[in-house]
């Protein structure tokens, strides 16, 4: 994680030494923070949070780095685990195991519908429409590898709505939930591409565990075990997965300490914006 943030100023009250190295203590505030400043690198930023050490090193060729002194959950194996493990916990507890498991409690209680899971597949579309016009449409930097990644949903969705039209069922028009997240979506895309990422991996992987069993679910219980495109891929699900992890990896890596703090706090907000379309399911 080498990065150079040289151009930043630094508020640190003795950041004026030029010549300073070593260790500053701030007990009062619980931060250690190491750095590093010589003639060549007059300039430097420091990332500092409560209760976190962090570093940025300036060699004698006034390369800077920042360096973790202190592991996040997950960092080692690289930040979408770090973003994970971040959505796993804000998953109701019942639920995952639940449905991970496969054993009885609320999802297989559920009492799924045509009406209600077209509501679902509708608001979906107009999500994945959006996440995917806009990655596509982007000149950002950091979307750049993130097109036709193969995770993309929308078209396959647009075949199931079909389906169900052949069938004789009307489709909805998209509701609120939809609307009002496929709005937020436009409005952090070029502005927050940290947020923006955040939102990228949820949607993306949700339907890749807990929405695809729910997908098998209802193909069991009111489809007549019709397989809908929506879960199917083209290729190996763990490949495109693995690769597409590899891509965010990249990403994240060119990041501060405090981009990637701002894009797991994001994880909430889309956790969030998509449970009420998965409630759809419910009601
Ligand atoms: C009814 C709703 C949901 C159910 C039943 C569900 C269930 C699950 C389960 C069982 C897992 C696997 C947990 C594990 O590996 O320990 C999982 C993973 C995950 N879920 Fe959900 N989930 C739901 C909604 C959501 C929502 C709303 C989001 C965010 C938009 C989300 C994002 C994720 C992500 C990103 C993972 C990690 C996937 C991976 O390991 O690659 N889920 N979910």
């Amino acid at each position: 994680m080498a990065t150079s943030r040289l151009n930043a100023s630094c508020r640190f009250p003795t950041s004026r030494r030029l010549d300073c190295e070593g260790y500053v203590g701030l007990s009062a505030r619980k931060v250690t923070v190491r750095y590093v400043r010589t003639v060549a690198a007059p300039r430097c930023h420091l990332v500092q949070r409560a209760n976190e050490d962090r570093a940025l090193v300036v060699n004698a060729a006034g390369t800077a780095k920042e360096m973790p002194n202190k592991n996040y959950p997950g960092e080692r194996k690289g930040f979408v685990e770090e973003m994970r493990l971040v959505v796993i916990k804000m998953h109701p507890k019942d639920l995952a195991k639940e449905v991970k498991r496969e054993s009885n409690g609320p999802v297989s209680t559920w009492e799924f519908t045509v009406e209600r899971y077209l509501k679902f597949l509708v608001d979906s579309k107009l999500v994945f429409d959006t996440l995917e016009r806009l990655v596509h449409e982007s000149t950002v930097p950091a979307y750049a590898g993130l097109k036709n990644t193969g995770l993309e949903r929308s078209a396959s969705l647009g075949r199931d709505l079909e389906w169900f039209k052949e069938q004789g069922y009307e489709i909805p028009e998209s509701m609120a939930p939809g609307k009002v997240y496929s709005q937020y979506l436009k409005d952090i895309a070029e502005k927050d591409p940290p947020a923006f990422i955040c939102h990228f991996y949820n949607i993306n992987f949700a339907h890749s565990a807990g929405g695809r069993k729910i997908g098998t679910m209802v193909s069991e219980k009111i489809l007549d075990h019709k397989e809908l495109e929506f879960y199917k891929w083209d290729g190996q699900l763990s490949e495109l997965l693995q690769n597409v992890s590899e891509e965010l990896n990249k990403v994240a890596e060119l990041w501060t300490r405090e981009e990637k703090n701002h894009c797991l706090e994001e994880t909430e907000k889309s956790f969030k914006s998509y449970w009420e379309i998965f409630r759809f399911l419910l009601s």
